[in-house]
């Protein structure tokens, strides 16, 4: 606990240097050493207040000032890589995940950390607050650093002490993965869904080239009986061939990454993702790759499965609830006679359908992966805020859909969309062509109106924030049955 008189002369003293605190952020770093968050305009920096000689790299005033009331001197500095990895030492940094349940947030615009930490503090569940794919990197023009230290500067802002971790998402080649490595994440989540070799390219003479790992694997559960949900499923010897001929390819790049990872990195969290691919992951799928991996010394944490349905960015689960009831049985029966790793939720976004039946099969040993839910936010803040730049944007994610289009699943089309927006309807941004439109447009938003974008985040911080937690508990409250 800060004392109260150290937080109201520190407050003071930054207003007369143009900079207001956080004041939730003012926390013991260690003994006459302590760490906040201030901002200047859209400026973030933090700060040090210390009576040792304990300093950073850059400092903004050229001397360190004394803060003659409480006896302490200060300074303030960028949260660059550099003063991260000293913040480090103190335990300011990314974790793998201990607990049962946990929940990724995607923060595309690196603002929304505190606001994901109201929502997330609430619930039983280990927040990924820092959760970044490639895809979203290339769109936003950041980098694996970047994005880790805008969470960061998010965690002393919001003063949240707990552990977190940090995914790098989607990881389909070993460029990103490096450098993931190198920023220092603590989940990987493959993407192997780019190597599965296609149904339509298997030809019969190609059963005959499977390796002996899987031959072994096909002799060892061919006919074998498992039991899901208290029935019992007979495995197909053909299925497993087929599962084969589909994964083995992508089973060599796990193993690839898997051995760069045991080299480099001394604890992380592992996800296999297959949900990217083109058909549904059936029981032998399953079975073959977690079997696979085990039997290759792989160790993984989270698998996500291709689940039946639709998981379309930013709109609720099309499809039939009660089929994707029963794979997911099937698929959490797998889970726990195969290692006991967690299944994962990918596309996560306003799934609100299935979240209840999820979290109950999986007895809440699940990921949930979210991201363009939160930046839609941002976009809902800016329709309330002003119009002009609503229409704006609206205009450029339209005539750009057919592009932006490239790097997700979504099945809109120009056709479905007024030439103007109805700029009146407060409800605009409720209908799912429109939230997907959103979704998935960042990248030409951001590249044609950044600066604009972010000012009035800025200026209306709170209320975005507000909107944020507010999405976000929507989703808790559902998934832990509310
Ligand atoms: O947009 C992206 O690239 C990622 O945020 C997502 O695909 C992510 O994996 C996800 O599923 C979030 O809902």
């Amino acid at each position: 606990m800060v004392e109260k008189g150290i937080l109201e002369k520190l407050t003071d003293f930054l207003l007369n240097h143009s900079f207001v605190l956080y004041p939730n952020s003012l926390r013991k770093l260690k003994e006459d050493t302590y760490i906040f968050v201030a901002k200047k305009d859209a400026d973030k920096k933090i700060g040090i207040l210390t009576k040792e000689n304990f300093k950073l790299s850059s400092p903004y005033f050229v001397e360190d000032k004394n803060v003659k009331e409480i006896d302490f001197y200060l300074n303030l500095y960028p949260l660059s890589f550099e003063n991260y990895l000293i913040l480090k030492n103190f335990g300011i940094s990314p974790t793998p995940c201990r607990q049962k349940s946990s929940f990724g947030t995607g923060d595309r615009l690196g603002l929304v950390t505190p606001a994901h930490i109201v929502a997330l503090k609430e619930y039983p569940v280990f927040p990924v607050l820092v959760q970044q794919s490639p895809r979203e990197l290339e769109k936003t023009r950041r980098d694996f650093k970047d994005a880790l230290l805008k969470v960061i500067l998010g965690v002393l802002e919001a003063g949240y002490t707990g552990e977190f971790g940090a995914d790098a998402d989607h990881i389909k080649d070993e460029k990103y993965l490096l450098r993931a490595i190198e920023a220092g994440y603590t989940m990987y989540t493959l993407d192997v869904s780019e190597l599965l070799t296609k149904i339509s390219d298997i030809s019969s003479n190609q059963v005959m080239q499977i390796s002996p790992q899987s031959k072994e694997i096909i002799e060892a559960f061919k006919g074998k009986k498992i039991s899901i949900s208290e029935e019992e499923y007979t495995i197909r010897e053909d299925e497993l061939y087929k599962s084969a001929l589909i994964y083995e390819k992508a089973m060599n790049f796990v193993e690839k990454v898997y051995s760069i990872l045991k080299e480099k990195v001394k604890d992380f969290d592992l996800e296999i993702s297959i949900d990217e691919g083109e058909k549904d992951t059936t029981v032998e799928d399953h079975i073959f790759v977690a079997e696979y991996l085990h039997k290759k010394g792989i160790d993984f944490w989270s698998l996500a499965p291709k689940f039946p349905g639709e998981f379309q960015k930013a709109i609720d689960y099309k499809g039939d609830i009660n089929k994707f009831a029963v794979e997911l049985k099937k698929h959490y029966a797998i889970s726990q006679q195969f290692g006991g790793y967690k299944l994962s939720l990918h596309s996560g976004s306003d799934k609100f359908s299935i979240y209840e039946i999820f979290s109950e099969v999986t007895q809440h040993s699940f990921h949930i992966k979210t991201s363009g839910t939160s930046w839609l936010q941002a976009v809902n803040l800016i329709f309330e805020k002003d119009k002009k730049l609503f229409y704006e944007l609206y205009k450029i994610a339209l005539n750009n859909l057919e592009e932006s289009k490239k790097a997700y699943k979504v099945l809109i089309d120009k056709d479905d969309f007024a030439e103007e927006p109805n700029l009146e309807n407060a409800q605009i941004l409720s209908q799912p062509e429109i939230k997907q439109l959103f979704h998935i447009s960042y990248g030409v938003l951001l590249d044609e109106k950044k600066e604009e974008i972010y000012d009035v985040l800025d200026k209306y911080e709170e209320e975005h924030y507000q909107f944020v937690s507010a999405n976000i508990k929507n989703h808790l409250e559902k998934i832990f049955n509310k």
